[in-house]
This record gives C-alpha cells, structure tokens and sequence, in this order.
C-alpha cells in the first residue's frame, strides 16, 4: 500500500510542482498515474521513493514512513525510474548481483529469480555485456529486474512502457496484472491513455502539482458524457486547471 498525506514539493520556492496531494494505492490495485507534461509526475514518484524530500506531508509505504524509516520503507518497493541510462559500464550480470547484494537476496533466491526474470524478458544471451551495449528498451528491462529481485510488494514504475517493443510490453504488462492479482500494490506513471484503459483498476490524474481526478474510469466516464473517449476527458481535465 501507498498513502500520500497533504504532499507538497516546490523547487527553489517558486511555483509548486506538487500541491498538497492526496492519494491511495490499495494492496491489490493498479494505478495509473496521468497528467500532462510538467504535471508532477515524477517530482511524487521520487518523493514517494525517498529520492527528493516533500516540502510538507507524510508518505506511507506497507505503514512505513519513507521519512521516518527510509531503508525499512525501500525494502517495501522496486522502483523504475524513467532513464534507464545507469551503470553503463556494469555487465548486465553484475548490475543484477549489485542489485540483489543492495537488497540482501540470498544466492539461492537471486539465481533462481535472475533465471526465470531473463527468460521471460529473453536477455539471457546479453547477460555478460556492458549495458552501454544494450538498446533502449533491453536498458529499460535489464533495470526492470534488477528492481524486482527482491521480489517487492510495490511496485512504482516512471513510464515503464516507453521504449519497450510490443512483446516486451505485452509480457511487463502481464507480469503488472499477475502482480496486483497476488494482492500487491502497482503505481504507474504513464502518457499513453490506452494503457491506462487496458491495465488499471482506477487513474489519478494530476495537473500542475494538483490531483484533479481520482477514480475508477467508469466514474470518470459518468463525471462526463459516457461516450466520450478517454482522450478527451483527460483533455478536458487538464485544459480548465
Ligand atoms: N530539478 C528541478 N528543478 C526545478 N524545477 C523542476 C525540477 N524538476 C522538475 N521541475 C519542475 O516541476 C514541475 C513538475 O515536473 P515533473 O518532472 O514532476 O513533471 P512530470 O509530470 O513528470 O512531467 P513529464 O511528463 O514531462 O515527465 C515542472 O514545472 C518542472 O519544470
């Protein structure tokens, strides 16, 4: 579970990039995170990953405050960050087992997840090369798992899906609803609407640094006309802000 309480950021005590937001991701539940671009999205997805300190407010990862008990609350989640462009110069191999010693996964347990993560992300043949090496998207799945090894409970992926062919899409998308089935929590930032459609139980959209929009997408749908595409409410929510 997430739970962010009255969170606000601003950088350098100008304009406010997140303003007192409110929200909760429930065990069980996939949430996309929508908004246009400088919206905040990201700015809340390193506040909530302890990468950048909130002005005001309190966040809760599984009840742990991120503040408070920030290596309790990391062991909580596998984040995603939006650039996959890190440790270059590591093999793919090495990333792996540097992120599964950070997490403390045991020999046994990382062998077993490193074996079964490659196969389905089919990268078992680039495993022993530089990942300055890899393409985009192989970069984008190499730190996918690396974030999974510890076999987290909260999910927080920046735009996973940017970048990543349709297969690997289709299998990271897959793996988010198996996920959430088992009961775990999935926070998503992302552009792409249709995958928002397709994939989560309810969005939040936020529009500078404000939420303007949490619900499930038929309760958006009834708050405008029904036949109205999600392209268009989502529009319409962040033109009027
Ligand atoms: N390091 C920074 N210094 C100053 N301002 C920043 C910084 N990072 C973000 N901002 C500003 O904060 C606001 C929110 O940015 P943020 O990156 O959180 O938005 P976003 O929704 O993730 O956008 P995008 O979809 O374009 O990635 C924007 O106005 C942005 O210019």
């Amino acid at each position: 579970m997430i739970e962010l309480i009255n969170v606000s950021k601003s950088y350098g005590g100008l304009v406010k990039a997140v303003d007192n937001l409110n929200l909760t991701v429930s065990p069980g539940e996939i949430i996309g995170f929508l908004g246009p671009n400088g919206a905040g999205k990201t700015t809340t997805l390193k506040m909530v990953t302890g990468i950048l300190k909130p002005d005001q407010g309190v966040i809760r990862i599984n009840d742990i405050d991120i503040q408070k008990d920030p290596l309790k609350a990391k062991m909580q989640f596998g984040f995603v960050p939006d650039s996959p462009d890190m440790f270059l110069r590591l093999k793919g191999l090495e990333y792996l087992n540097f992120m599964a010693d950070i997490y403390q996964v045991s020999q046994e347990d990382r062998k077993e997840r490193i074996g079964s993560l490659t196969e389905r992300f089919e990268l078992k043949h680039v495993l022993l090369d530089q990942l300055q090496s890899y393409s985009h998207g192989m970069r984008q799945k190499i730190i996918l798992m690396g974030a999974l090894l510890h076999n987290p409970s909260v999910w927080i992926l920046d735009e996973p899906l940017t970048g990543l062919d349709p297969r690997s899409s289709f299998i990271l998308k897959e793996m988010m609803k198996e996920h959430a089935q088992r009961g775990n929590t999935v926070f998503f930032s992302t552009h792409v609407l249709e995958v928002a459609e397709k994939l989560c139980d309810r969005v939040a959209v936020i529009n500078k640094g404000k939420l303007v929009f949490h619900g499930t997408l038929e309760e958006m749908r009834a708050h405008f006309s029904a036949h109205e595409s999600l392209e268009h409410m989502f529009l319409e929510m962040t033109e009027h802000e």
